[in-house]
């Protein structure tokens, strides 16, 4: 059962004996992006030029599919997780995108401590292959891989529409249109995230949360129904400000990444978040859709540098697998150069 908190619309909660304010993130409604309703268009671009995080509610026909394909999901990540140490690592991380990770191989919230968090993904590509699929035996048979199948189509459909809907509203014609850096029969480092947090402190555990940063791909789709994610609002006063985000029955939460942010010129915006344990004993899960541009995409990262995403992805790896101490200098990489923006 996840923990219930009464929120009262936006009021603060108390986390580790203070109040922490739950953010007042806005909706985007995702059928209205589908028909291309013009208001809707303005409001999706205004978000992202803004906040760059925000609801998206896919409680209509056409969009809550997803929602039962990601409760399917739910089940087998709660077995996956529940399986022997040896079961879960039996393909070990084939690449960043595809396979299995135990707690700790990243920097924590905290410095000086790891991640909290294990990690099972399956990459796009490796989904859409004709031959077999790399997987641990425990979710490799037909049931398992329909599971991920499903939940990759629905979000790879709802987050090229968003790419669709903000091409449009930015005027962005033709080969310009960021679709069309996201081609399928194109290798991308796009990705199906599922996650298990172990309970922790962030006084006293080792090993605990995720580190704050902005999103290397393009768009995220998040669901998560356990507390834990809090994000750092645009604007110089919230510069080291954490604000909780309200889990939302029927909504994902939308997240500009850093690719999509560099790919419109830095016009769109990509908030800092983290995930820090909430005050309980259980696990959390969450799941999360990397929509990532076509490898060979270009655009100019936070220092003006003409990039591949590739190599945008694996340089923004390479920083989060470091220790805290060896990470310094590396905000422009791990914020994507968001850190000034907030703080200027
Ligand atoms: O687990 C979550 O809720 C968020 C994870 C996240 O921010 C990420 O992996 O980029
Ligand atoms: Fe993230």
């Amino acid at each position: 059962m996840a923990i219930q908190i009464q929120t009262n619309g936006f009021k603060p909660i108390h986390y580790q004996g203070k109040p922490i304010q739950v953010a007042k993130l806005q909706s985007i409604n995702f059928s209205r992006l589908l028909s291309q309703e013009p208001a809707e268009l303005d409001k999706l671009l205004h978000l992202c030029k803004t906040e760059g995080f925000f609801y998206l509610d896919l409680q209509d026909i056409d969009g809550r599919r997803i929602l039962d394909d990601k409760a399917r999901l739910l089940e087998l990540m709660k077995r996956f997780f529940n399986s022997s140490h040896d079961e879960k690592n039996e393909i070990g991380l084939p690449s960043q995108e595809h396979g299995y990770e135990p707690v700790g191989n990243h920097a924590g919230v905290v410095d000086g401590t790891k991640d909290g968090y294990e990690i099972l993904k399956v990459s796009r590509d490796e989904l859409s292959k004709a031959s077999s699929i790399n997987l641990p035996s425990i979710v490799k048979n037909t049931h398992d891989i329909k599971v991920f199948d499903d939940f990759v189509a629905g979000s790879s459909i709802i987050t090229k529409t968003m790419l669709s809907a903000l091409s449009t509203s930015l005027g962005l014609q033709g080969g310009e249109r960021f679709e069309n850096s996201h081609r399928n029969g194109h290798k991308s480092n796009s990705t199906l995230a599922m996650f298990r947090y172990i309970p922790g402190d962030l006084k006293t555990s080792k090993e605990v949360g995720h580190q704050k940063h902005t999103d290397i791909g393009s768009l995220t789709l998040l669901f998560s129904e356990q507390w834990g994610l809090q994000v750092q609002r645009p604007g110089p006063q919230n510069h080291d400000k954490w604000e909780f985000i309200e889990p939302k029955p029927g909504h994902a939460v939308i997240n500009v990444g850093d690719s999509l942010r560099f790919a419109s010129g830095h016009q769109l915006y990509s908030c800092i978040h983290q995930v820090v344990p909430i005050d309980n004993a259980e696990d959390r899960y969450s799941i999360a859709y990397f929509l990532r541009p076509e490898n060979e995409a270009k655009y100019k990262d936070s220092n003006g540098k003409l990039v591949t995403a590739s190599e945008w992805h694996d340089a923004k790896y390479e920083v989060f697998q470091k220790e805290h101490q060896q990470q310094i200098g590396s905000d422009s990489i791990l914020m994507g150069g968001m850190e000034t923006a907030v703080g200027a």
